[in-house]
């Protein structure tokens, strides 16, 4: 396992790396895109907790051993939630790391933007490395202060659950702390098991139609609202035009 300082800022190794298998998974064409319908989600965690496989399983249903430690790559997919065809996004990341005093974060600008971008959040830790659960609160608090206002569907997944000998950290303190981030918590294993790494992504994604308001699927997170520009009404435009020719000869005039 690389040491968490790994994980500050300008460190985080994006080069080739021996025998490390990298998983091409095919995004189908923005343009494919189910309209009006995109469900967008980032995977947020320390290093080494499984981030990259969670996805990799979750999209391909296969764990591919090693992965190239990534540097965040989207992956894109159509998926069915009760009866309707959704377009998923999904927003792998570096990792972030506590800093010396466990209560800030090393966190990369680019896992800022993901954040701000997303609308829905899986927070990973493994349960074989209980440094990694120590992330997950103030990860949450600093998602948090991305956006300050607004409900955030968030679920907490606890991997590694085939690695019982090695756990350091027990279910019941996973789903405290689930239920305290107002989220629910999934034990999982990208390594042995398919079926709960599925129910935990598609849980969350009805968790962000729900907050979207089962709807149309825009964003209606306050502030965040990015409204389609309308197309322009042409009278209007004109009037708007007369009126700012007119102000400019009144201005001529009067000089
Ligand atoms: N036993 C076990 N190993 C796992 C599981 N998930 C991932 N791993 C292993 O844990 C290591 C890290 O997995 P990654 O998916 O690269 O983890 P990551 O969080 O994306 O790592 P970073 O690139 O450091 O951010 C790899 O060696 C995986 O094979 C799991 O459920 N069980």
């Amino acid at each position: 396992m690389r040491p968490a300082a790994d994980c500050a800022p300008g460190t985080m190794n994006s080069g080739g790396s021996g025998n490390f298998l990298l998983v091409p998974i095919p995004e189908f064409p923005l343009l494919d895109c189910v309209p009006n319908k995109t469900v967008k989600i980032v995977v947020l965690g320390a290093s080494n907790v499984g981030k990259t496989a969670l996805i990799v399983r979750f999209l391909t249903k296969r764990f591919i051993g090693d992965y190239e430690a990534n540097t965040g790559a989207l992956y894109s997919r159509k998926v069915t939630l009760d009866g309707e065809e959704v377009s998923l996004q999904i927003q792998d990341t570096p990792c972030v790391a506590l800093q010396d005093d466990a209560e800030g974060l090393y966190c990369q600008e680019q896992i800022n933007r993901s954040i701000y971008w997303a609308d829905g959040y899986v927070l990973v830790f493994s349960i074989t490395d209980h440094n990694s659960y120590r992330t997950i609160q103030p990860l949450y608090q600093h998602v948090r202060r991305i956006h300050p206002s607004g409900n955030i569907p968030v679920i907490l997944v606890g991997n590694k659950s085939d690695l019982l000998r090695a756990r350091q950290v027990p279910a019941d303190e996973g789903e405290t702390l689930a239920a305290s981030l107002g989220g629910v918590y999934f034990e999982a294993s990208a390594r042995e098991n398919h079926e709960g790494v599925h129910g935990a992504f598609l849980h969350l994604c009805q968790e962000v139609i729900r907050a979207f308001g089962g709807g149309n699927g825009e964003k209606r997170r306050g502030g965040l609202h990015l409204a389609r520009p309308k197309s322009p009404n042409m009278q209007e435009l004109k009037r708007r035009f007369r009126q700012v020719l007119s102000s400019k000869v009144k201005s001529a005039t009067t000089i």
